[in-house]
């Protein structure tokens, strides 16, 4: 097995720094891993010279964390937009008979438009907001949302009791011939038409969908690992399939995996205040979604989730929670300057909106299990102008790397 070891050399007391470093750094590097880094035990090279860390893809035999899982997958998108290799492969396009091609043309627009329908339907302010972007990118991300909506609503729609792990294979197997220029119906036929034109890669659809499964089979996350990978799955992927569409800002400085990090990030942040938000609810459904390891640590247990009473203890472990998804918001907020200048306003919008939600859990004084936070008509009417003028700022320059080519 070929591999690559590399070992930092350094004083005995850089060691744990160095250590440290290398493990940031290197999944962040680019660099095609099958292994990540290890600490090796500090080996003593000559008088007071530690080696600190070693790299090996061949030697060790590591785990990988679903951090660096996703980051795979962040990395593949990012190079995808970059060669704009996409092969255009809806049928649609290739019609050289004008007449059905105008008829196709037709039944296009009519799926688009009913995609904006159903976007309006279900989220309202969402909808407004893509009113700002050009007409090609608003409907393709409109395409998006109707995917994704439908794909929820398979779990968590009214038929959800009837899904089972066979009607997921069958989903995904329409989204592999959409992707293929074979559309089952309308709907599949706008995201058809949206991933031929733009550079989304189907990983992200499949890692919704098998999101849906792990709803299927699992109600309780082991530790913030686990959960991490879940919300990658169902909401994480949201961004990673909206970012293609919605474009980067052409005089950004930042790298376009940065871009997608802090896309990725949102998705998280948001997954992760859906969850603090429905704990109670979910808890009703016999669904704990919050780290069984941290909750242990907390001194709580399951049960106290169930009978759903507001303690100290209670309190003190939400603060912790709301700590961790605030950190995934700052995280994405770095991203969106970068963003193409129509697409800010729809992102700020929802990230502020979704944001206030962490702010009402604690004006609820942490009883998510009895009040569900919501945020008022008249903060979600401040936060568009204050959205839409973080929006005209522009580019940031906290996130800038290498130019993008
Ligand atoms: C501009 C914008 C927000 C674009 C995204 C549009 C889009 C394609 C949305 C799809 C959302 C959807 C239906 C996802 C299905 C899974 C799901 C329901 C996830 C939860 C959403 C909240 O919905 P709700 O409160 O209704 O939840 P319930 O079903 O009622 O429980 C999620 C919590 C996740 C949604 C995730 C995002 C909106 C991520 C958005 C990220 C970006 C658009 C990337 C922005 C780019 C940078 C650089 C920051
Ligand atoms: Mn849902």
């Amino acid at each position: 097995m070929a591999g690559v070891l590399l070992w930092v050399i350094c004083p005995k007391e850089n060691a744990s720094f160095a250590a440290t470093t290398l493990f940031s750094l290197v999944p962040k590097s680019g660099l095609q891993l099958s292994r990540y880094p290890k600490v090796c035990s500090r080996q003593k090279l000559s008088n007071g010279v530690f080696a600190a860390a070693s790299l090996s893809s061949a030697v060790v035999n590591l785990p990988r964390s679903s951090e660096e899982k996703v980051y795979e997958v962040v990395l593949k998108q990012a190079a995808l937009v970059k060669e704009q290799k996409k092969e255009r492969a809806l049928d649609v396009r290739k019609g050289n008979d004008q007449a059905e091609s105008m008829t196709r043309g037709d039944l296009l627009n009519g799926a688009y438009n009913r995609c904006g329908e159903v976007c309006a339907e279900y989220a309202k302010t969402f909808y407004l907001g893509t009113l700002l972007m050009t007409p090609e990118r608003r409907r393709a991300v409109w395409a998006i949302y109707v995917w994704c909506r439908r794909t929820d609503e398979l779990v968590d729609g009214p038929n959800a009791s009837y899904i089972t792990p066979k009607a997921l294979d069958r989903w995904e197997q329409r989204l592999n011939d959409l992707f293929e220029g074979r559309p089952y119906d309308m709907y599949d036929a706008a995201l058809a038409d949206t991933v031929s034109k733009y550079p989304v890669d189907i990983q992200p659809f499949k890692d919704m969908i098998e999101g849906m499964r792990m709803d299927l089979k699992k109600s309780r996350y082991k530790d913030f690992d686990e959960l991490y990978l879940y919300c990658y799955y169902v909401a994480g992927t949201v961004g990673l399939m909206s970012v293609p569409v919605m474009g980067i800002a052409p005089e950004s400085k930042a790298s376009t995996e940065s871009v997608y990090n802090a896309a990725l990030a949102l998705g998280i942040a948001n997954q992760l205040t859906n969850i603090l938000r429905d704990v109670g609810e979910d808890a009703s459904r016999g669904r704990i979604y919050l780290p069984q390891d941290e909750i242990a640590q907390a001194g709580l247990s399951d049960e106290d989730i169930f009978n759903g009473k507001v303690t100290d203890k209670w309190r003190s472990f939400m603060k912790g929670q709301i700590k961790r998804a605030r950190m995934f918001f700052d995280e994405a907020e770095k991203g969106v300057a970068e963003l193409n200048a129509a697409s800010r306003w729809p992102v700020w919008a929802s990230l502020l909106l979704y944001k206030q939600i962490l702010d009402a859990i604690e004006a609820n004084d942490y009883d998510n299990f009895t009040k569900r936070a919501y945020v008022g008509k008249a903060k979600k009417f401040a936060s568009l102008p204050i959205a839409y003028g973080r929006a005209l700022m522009g580019v940031s320059s906290k996130f800038a790397e290498p130019a993008r080519s």
